[in-house]
């Protein structure tokens, strides 16, 4: 069974992805696929250069990825731009990932951009973890010490809560504590596994 995992950024998608593990999931995660394709020496490396120029660059090679955050998400064009280069790499990813993955169970895709990929409808079924965007602007502000304004520009470069509401099978309302959380993706996952 292949199940879409979305949610916007900082609603709880990695905890949830992490329970669905635990429980016997097999993961296939976006947000890291996203980051191989652009690692050091990457033909996706080399084209965000072509594209963003070298000052992207670390001493060390690698990609300064606050610096291109907040070029993207302050600029729409620029952000279309990024997600022209790296999509279609994750998405080639994906498909091998999903060739060799085992074809009894669950194998669940986090996928961050799930609602505006347009491709819902291409999976088995759908969880959707949704946060206020209070709590999520919160959390962004301790864990990752960006400004408020750096907060709300991720938000407004994604979905809104309808739009991700729009294609959900099962709808995670993590407002709750983590025992909480946990107890709903356990009924989540085992109404799954009977779909399976
Ligand atoms: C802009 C980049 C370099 C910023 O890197 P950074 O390490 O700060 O963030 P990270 O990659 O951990 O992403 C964190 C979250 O940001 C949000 N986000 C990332 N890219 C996008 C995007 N293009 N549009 C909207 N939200 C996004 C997602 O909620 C994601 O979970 C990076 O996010 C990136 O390369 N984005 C383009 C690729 C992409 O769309 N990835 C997301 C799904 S495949
Ligand atoms: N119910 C909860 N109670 C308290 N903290 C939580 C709860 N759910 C998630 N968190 C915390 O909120 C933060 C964001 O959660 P998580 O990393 O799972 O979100 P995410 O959607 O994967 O984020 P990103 O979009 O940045 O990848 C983490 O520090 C996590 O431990």
């Amino acid at each position: 069974m292949r199940v879409g995992l979305t949610g916007g950024i900082a609603s709880g998608k990695s905890t949830v992805s992490a329970i669905l593990a635990e429980l016997g999931a097999v993961i296939i995660d976006g947000d890291k696929l996203a980051r191989e394709v652009v690692e050091p020496g990457t033909p996706g490396l080399a084209q965000v250069v072509e594209a963003f120029g070298p000052e992207i660059l670390l001493p060390d090679g690698g990609m300064d990825r606050a610096k291109v955050g907040q070029i993207v998400f302050n600029d729409e064009a620029k952000r279309k731009v990024l997600e022209g280069i790296v999509h279609p790499l994750v998405f080639e990813r994906y498909a091998a990932l999903e060739a060799s993955a085992p074809k009894d169970g669950v194998v669940i895709h986090d996928i961050p951009l799930l609602a505006e990929s347009g491709r819902a409808d291409t999976f088995d079924a759908v969880i959707v973890v949704e946060t206020p965007a209070e709590v999520q602007i919160e959390r962004m502000l301790r864990d990752r010490g960006w400004s408020r304004a750096d907060a709300e520009s991720r938000i407004a470069a994604q979905a809104t809560p309808e739009q991700r509401r729009a294609i959900a099978t099962y709808l995670i309302v993590n407002t709750g504590t983590r025992e909480e959380l946990r107890a709903r993706v356990e009924a989540v996952y085992a109404e799954l596994v009977a779909a399976a």
